[in-house]
């Protein structure tokens, strides 16, 4: 049984987001996704829906086995519980997959880091980035104020 990890925001569903998870699953026979906490999204804007619904979005997609919201401190808790035998990074993800290994032999865990194809529109109009949804929502039914959510 080899154990699939795959992660990320997944704020607002898109066709990327499938690809991604799909083509990750293809890499063994078990996929975990693992949805990152609110406070760790730092790179870009913060997500417009909770942990806990983007969680529950992931895990209702057929190519996932099971979905998890990410640890809030330490992104290799998760890992340690998980064990899986390969994590497979998105196509543009900032991580680094020679940093990502060696952060993983320090802590004495045993597996390999791959990377997923990405996906291009496949007709005109097809979005493919949570950003640009809301920028599009934005633009065409009017801005306003988001409250405080995890
Ligand atoms: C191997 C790995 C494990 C991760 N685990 C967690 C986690 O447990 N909790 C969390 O908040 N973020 C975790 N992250 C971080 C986010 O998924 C990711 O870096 C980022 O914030 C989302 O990036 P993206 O949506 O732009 O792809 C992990 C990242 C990697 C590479
Ligand atoms: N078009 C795509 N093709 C393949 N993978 C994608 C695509 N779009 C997103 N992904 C992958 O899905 C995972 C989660 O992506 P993320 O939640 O950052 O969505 P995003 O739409 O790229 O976000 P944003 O538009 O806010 O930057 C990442 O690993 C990312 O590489």
């Amino acid at each position: 049984m080899t154990r699939v990890v795959a992660q990320g925001t997944f704020d607002l569903l898109h066709p990327g987001h499938v690809h991604y998870l799909e083509d990750a699953a293809t890499y063994g026979d078990e996929l975990h996704a693992i949805v990152a906490r609110r406070p760790n999204v730092t790179h870009k804007p913060a997500p417009v829906l909770c942990g806990r619904q983007r969680r529950d979005m992931v895990a209702a997609l057929d190519a996932v086995d099971e979905a998890h919201l990410g640890d809030p401190e330490d992104v290799f808790v998760p890992i340690e519980r998980l064990e899986p035998d390969v994590i497979v990074l998105g196509f543009d993800q900032h991580h680094d997959e020679a940093d990502i290994a060696a952060a993983l032999d320090a802590r004495g865990i045993d597996c390999r880091v791959e990377r997923a194809s990405g996906r291009e529109p496949k007709y005109e109009d097809e979005l493919l980035s949570s950003g640009d949804i809301v920028d599009r929502i934005v633009r065409e039914r009017g801005g306003g104020s988001a409250p405080e959510r995890d």
